[in-house]
């Protein structure tokens, strides 16, 4: 199967609510998806504002040097002035869209049917003139006229657009729809490549895009976290991994889909619900005590794909939920022996308490020495967890120095403070030899001048 993603972080992305990103963030999360294994980058609408046409061009010399692989797009209005703006920035392909839907053509555009093919042929063949690769998008193509649609597709191939992508923009698609509608263009026009653009107003986007690849299109637009405007479309790390389920294709490096979720949560600002898939801090975590007792035996009882092939790890939480063989594993874990008796008294005394929402060990061992009378020693936990506290060189911005020290595998937490110190790292290492390369790392950041390192003993 020909499937690859085209990333639209970085202009559908930034049409979410309350997104700005800096140029350096745009280069940053530019080098994270080429990294990852993305196919394209649309990197963002250069008319629209100094800052994207510095990030494109920033993107694009990256590029050019062989440290971005990804093809890079620049987004553009079927307006000879965006096209040149894109073209001397030497983009890979210029993506021209243009609504087509009745509604589209007369309330924004306000010309005939018509004067559209016109705009659109001109737009393109200008655009391919520059010596660029040329994506038509049929903006509001779902609820355009069918036989129209057919009309723009051809227009936009016969003025030189290699790729065409089908826009769901109000994502009013479902899937034996989206099916349907590509197998038909895709066996209409066999030397044009389609795109799939699927917003996620109706919750379909990542149904609609797998049946529009069942279909023959070959490029899914989708971006980090699902943003995008309104609600967003196609969540990257949702579809890659519901590619590799259904179709047992990889198109990204699904193991690194946490790091660039975590990146891009923190630039745009936009948290991630707990529930979120793949990424999301529940994604992999087990409660209801069925559950546990099944994964326990066997994870694949509770889970579609195993938790490490995203990066992630599986847990379980306790709480009335919670059945005796989740509780007797996480006394296993702490290394405190139980009887039966004695485990099933903590249960009676956790079903007892029904509002209580997590235990953390130190409540259980508390509940089990309450029952058993005895003091119980758990085992010292296997990661280890320390803060360390760094000083900075005195010219340096300390904000530039706690967004580096951040992305270091192993922070867990950075803060800046007041005080002798300026920022606080706290730290998790599976043992001693990772701890000294996590500070090793901390140390080589540019700006830290010095660190002071704790280790944390107990916490309760
Ligand atoms: C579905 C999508 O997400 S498509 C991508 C949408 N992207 C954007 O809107 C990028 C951010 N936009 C902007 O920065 C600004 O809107 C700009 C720079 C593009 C245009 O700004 P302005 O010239 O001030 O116009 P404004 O945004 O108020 O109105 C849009 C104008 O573009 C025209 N237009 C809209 N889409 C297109 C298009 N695809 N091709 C050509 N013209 C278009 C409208 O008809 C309107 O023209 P008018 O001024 O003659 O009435
Ligand atoms: O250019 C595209 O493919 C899509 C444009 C867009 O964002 C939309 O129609 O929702
Ligand atoms: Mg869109």
């Amino acid at each position: 199967m020909k499937v690859g993603i085209l990333d639209s972080t970085l202009r559908e992305g930034e049409q979410t609510p309350g997104v700005v990103f800096t140029v350096e963030q745009r280069v940053e999360i530019a080098k994270a998806l080429s990294d990852i294994g993305v196919t394209m980058i649309e990197a963002g609408h250069p008319a629209v504002s100094a800052d994207i046409y510095e990030g494109i061009k920033r993107i694009v010399k990256m590029k050019k040097e062989g440290i971005i692989t990804s093809e890079i797009l620049g987004h553009s209005r079927a307006v000879k002035r965006d096209i040149e703006v894109a073209a001397e920035l030497e983009v890979d392909r210029i993506a021209i869209f243009y609504g087509i839907s009745d509604i589209h053509l007369k309330a924004k555009h306000h010309v005939t049917k018509e004067e559209a093919l016109n705009i659109i042929s001109e737009t393109v063949s200008y655009a391919k003139s520059h010596g660029v690769k040329v994506r038509f998008t049929a903006e509001d193509a779902t609820r355009a006229d069918y036989q129209y649609l057919l009309e723009v597709i051809k227009t936009a191939k016969d003025a030189g657009a290699d790729r065409i992508s089908i826009a769901d923009t109000v994502g009013v698609l479902y899937p034996p729809k989206t099916r349907e509608l590509f197998k038909d263009i895709t066996s209409r026009f066999p030397d044009v490549e389609f795109d799939i653009h699927a917003h996620n107003d109706l919750g379909m986007a990542v149904a609609n895009a797998l049946a529009a690849v069942e279909g023959g299109a070959t490029i899914i637009h989708a971006t980090v976290n699902g943003l995008g405007e309104r609600v967003g479309i196609v969540p990257l790390q949702v579809v890659a991994a519901a590619l590799k389920y259904h179709f047992g294709v990889e198109v990204v490096k699904l193991e690194k889909l946490p790091e660039v979720a975590s990146l891009v949560e923190k630039y745009s600002g936009i948290p991630m619900p707990p529930n979120f898939p793949i990424t999301g801090d529940y994604a992999f975590v087990h409660k209801a005590g069925i559950h546990v007792a099944g994964i326990l035996n066997d994870p694949s009882t509770y889970e579609f794909m195993s938790p490490q092939t995203f990066g992630r790890n599986r847990d379980y939480v306790i709480d009335k939920y919670t059945g005796k063989h989740a509780l007797k594993d996480r006394f296993e874990k702490l290394g405190v022996k139980l009887s039966d008796s004695e485990l099933d008294q903590v249960l009676a005394k956790i079903k007892a308490n029904p509002s209580a929402r997590f235990y953390r060990d130190v409540d259980l061992l508390e509940l089990a020495e309450n029952v058993t009378g005895r003091i119980l020693k758990p085992r010292p936990p296997e990661n280890i967890q320390a803060i360390v506290s760094v000083k900075c060189d005195s010219n340096v911005y300390t904000t530039a120095v706690t967004r580096r020290l951040s992305v270091i595998q192993g922070v867990k937490e950075v803060m800046e403070i007041s005080g002798d110190y300026d920022i606080i790292v706290k730290v998790e290492a599976k043992d001693t030899n990772e701890l000294n390369q996590i500070i090793e790392s901390i140390r080589s950041v540019k700006g830290v001048r010095s660190t002071l390192t704790s280790l944390v003993l107990k916490k309760l």
